[in-house]
C-alpha cells in the first residue's frame, strides 16, 4: 500500500490519499541476449493513478508491458495483482481485468467498429445492451462516427480509436496504453486526457508508455524513466523536476540520456551538408 499526502491549493488543508497497488513488478528481469532486455525492474501502478513509462527507442518499455500482460516468460522476479503473485495458470482471469492498446495495430480489417466492439464485449461476457451502451458513449467521446464501415479503410488514428474503445469497454481495473496519442488530432487528445482523468478517479490505474514528454507531464501522477533496460528514475513529475533542477520532463530526460556533445554534432553535420 502506498500513502501520499498532498496539500490542497485552496485552503492548505492536508488531504490524505490512500492508494493501493493494482499491479507490482518486483525485480523483474528478462534478457533476450547478453545485453538486450530488462533488468531488475521494480514498478507499480496504483489505484487512482496515471503512471507514465518513458524511455528512448529500445529502452525496454514494451518488454515491461509484455511482462505485465504475461505475454512472455520472465527470467526472474514476480508480478503481483492487488498483492497476490500471478502465475501463468491465472492468465485468463487476470488478463480480463486489463485493457490494453498496443502500439501496433492489430484489427480484423473486414469488420466494422461495432462488430469489433461486440466481439470484444462477448469475450468479456457482457450483455448486448451493455456493450451497445458503453460503445455509444466511448465512440462519442472519441469522435468516431464511421461505425458501419470496415476498419480496413480507416486511418491510423481512427483504428486506434477503435482499439481504445475496445480496451475501455469492459471497465477494466488497469488500462495499459502503448503510445496512446500517436496519430490523433488535438481535439481527440484533449478528450482522451479528460477520459483518462475521469477513469482514474473511479479508482482505476493507467500505465502509459509514451515518447511525448509534454503529454506525460500534463497527465501522469508518477513517471518511471527506463534507460537501457533499467529504471533510471521513478516518482512524481514535480518531485523529480525539483530534485534535478529542471523546468520540464523533456529537459530532465535529455539531460539524463543524451550525450553532452549531441548539440555540437548536430551543428557540425548541418554545417557540412
Ligand atoms: N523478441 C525479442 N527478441 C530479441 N530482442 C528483443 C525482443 N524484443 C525486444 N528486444 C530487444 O530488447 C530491447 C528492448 O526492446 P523494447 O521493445 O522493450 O523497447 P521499447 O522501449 O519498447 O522501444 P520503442 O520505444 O522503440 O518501442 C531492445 O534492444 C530490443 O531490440
Amino acid at each position: 500500500m502506498w500513502i501520499s499526502r498532498r496539500l490542497s491549493n485552496e485552503n492548505s488543508e492536508e488531504e490524505e490519499v490512500l492508494r493501493s497497488s493494482i499491479i507490482t513488478l518486483t525485480n523483474v528481469t528478462k534478457m533476450y541476449d547478453r545485453d538486450k532486455g530488462i533488468k531488475n525492474i521494480n514498478l507499480s501502478v496504483n489505484e487512482h493513478e496515471i503512471h507514465g513509462l518513458i524511455g528512448m527507442n529500445g529502452a525496454g518499455k514494451t518488454s515491461i508491458i509484455k511482462a505485465m500482460l504475461l505475454q512472455m516468460l520472465i527470467d526472474e522476479g514476480t508480478i503481483s495483482w492487488q498483492g497476490n503473485v500471478i502465475n501463468m495458470k491465472d492468465e485468463v482471469s487476470y488478463r480480463k481485468r486489463i485493457g490494453y492498446v498496443p502500439d501496433d495495430e492489430v484489427l480484423l480489417d473486414h469488420l466494422t467498429p461495432y462488430e469489433i466492439i461486440e466481439f470484444t464485449g462477448f469475450a468479456y461476457e457482457m450483455t448486448k445492451d451493455k456493450i451497445r451502451q458503453n460503445a455509444e458513449g466511448l465512440f462519442q467521446v472519441l469522435q468516431l462516427s464511421e461505425l458501419h464501415m470496415n476498419v480496413g479503410g480507416f486511418s491510423r488514428g481512427m483504428r486506434k480509436k477503435v482499439q481504445l474503445a475496445a480496451a475501455l469497454l469492459s471497465n477494466p481495473k488497469l488500462l495499459i496504453l502503448d503510445e496512446p496519442i500517436a496519430g490523433f488530432d488535438p481535439q481527440v487528445i484533449y478528450m482522451i486526457k479528460q477520459l483518462l482523468r475521469e477513469w482514474k478517479l473511479k479508482g482505476n490505474g493507467v500505465l502509459i508508455s509514451t515518447h511525448d514528454m509534454g503529454f506525460a507531464e500534463q497527465l501522469c501522477d508518477r513517471v518511471t524513466l527506463i534507460h537501457r533496460g533499467e529504471v533510471l528514475l521513478s516518482g512524481s513529475v514535480s518531485g523529480m523536476l525539483a530534485e534535478h533542477g529542471c523546468q520540464s520532463l523533456e529537459e530532465l530526460f535529455i539531460s539524463l540520456t543524451l550525450m553532452p556533445s549531441a548539440k555540437e554534432l548536430v551543428k557540425d553535420v548541418v554545417a557540412n551538408l
